[in-house]
């Protein structure tokens, strides 16, 4: 567990980015696995109709085999879109299988921006969030860009019985023993890793 104290928040992101970076293809696929087989069958899982999930992006984990699952039990799925203007903004852009994606701004693979496929957020019943580094009281640690706490603002500071459901996806190695929290963080549920489940 890597120990937060003395560490700013960039030099805390830098420290858990390189260690996820750092797990080879074969450790990533195996976690990939084992993060499928965590959540797969879970009720969570089995009863949303709407999830958003996310394309994988520097070292963080795999949750195709999800996708691929959700699609194959005609489930709905989205994923995060950056906006083009204003640049601090995300959607939720429903993606078909097979679709033609491209890489954004940050390199990260996303379909082309089509309004008519697009959710509200408060809309969905999951949100499977990436994130860089996390604590066993649902706390998170992101890229740094604000893009989930901005989407989520709406929620204020209540913590839970709000749509969506939240489940931060991560390696074991990102966890953390406690993170500080900025006022606009917002909780998760639950963090799911490849080793098991952190309920807050
Ligand atoms: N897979 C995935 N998709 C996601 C997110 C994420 O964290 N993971 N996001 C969650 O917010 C949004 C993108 N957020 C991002 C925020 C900052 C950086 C970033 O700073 N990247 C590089 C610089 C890249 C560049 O500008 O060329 C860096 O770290 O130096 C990347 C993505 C939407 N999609
Ligand atoms: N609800 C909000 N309203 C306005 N600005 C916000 C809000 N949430 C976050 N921000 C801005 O976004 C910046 C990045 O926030 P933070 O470092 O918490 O992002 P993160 O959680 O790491 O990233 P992400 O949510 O994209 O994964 C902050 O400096 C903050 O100014």
């Amino acid at each position: 567990m890597i120990v937060a104290e003395g560490l700013s928040r960039p030099a805390l992101r830098r420290k858990l980015r390189q260690a996820r970076r750092k797990l080879s293809p074969t450790q990533q696929r195996r976690a990939a696995l084992d993060l499928y087989r965590q959540l797969a069958q879970h009720p969570i899982l089995r009863r949303a109709r709407h999830i958003a999930l996310y394309l994988p992006n520097d070292g963080e984990i795999d949750p195709r085999p999800l996708l691929q699952e959700a699609q194959r039990r005609g489930k709905a799925t989205y994923l995060p879109v950056v906006n083009a203007w204003p640049r601090t903004r995300m959607v939720f852009q429903r993606i078909m299988p097979n679709e033609r994606l491209k890489p954004n701004r940050f390199g990260i693979a996303e379909p082309a921006f089509r309004p008519a496929r697009q959710r509200r957020i408060w809309t969905l019943d999951l949100v499977l969030m990436p994130l860089v580094g996390f604590d066993e009281s649902g706390g998170r640690l992101g890229m740094g860009g604000g893009f989930y706490d901005r989407s989520l603002a709406y929620r204020g500071r209540r913590k839970n019985g709000h749509k969506p459901t939240l489940l931060g996806l991560a390696h074991e190695c990102q966890k953390v023993d406690c993170l500080p929290l900025a006022s606009w963080d917002v909780r998760l549920q639950a963090t799911v890793t490849d080793d098991g489940w952190y309920a807050n």
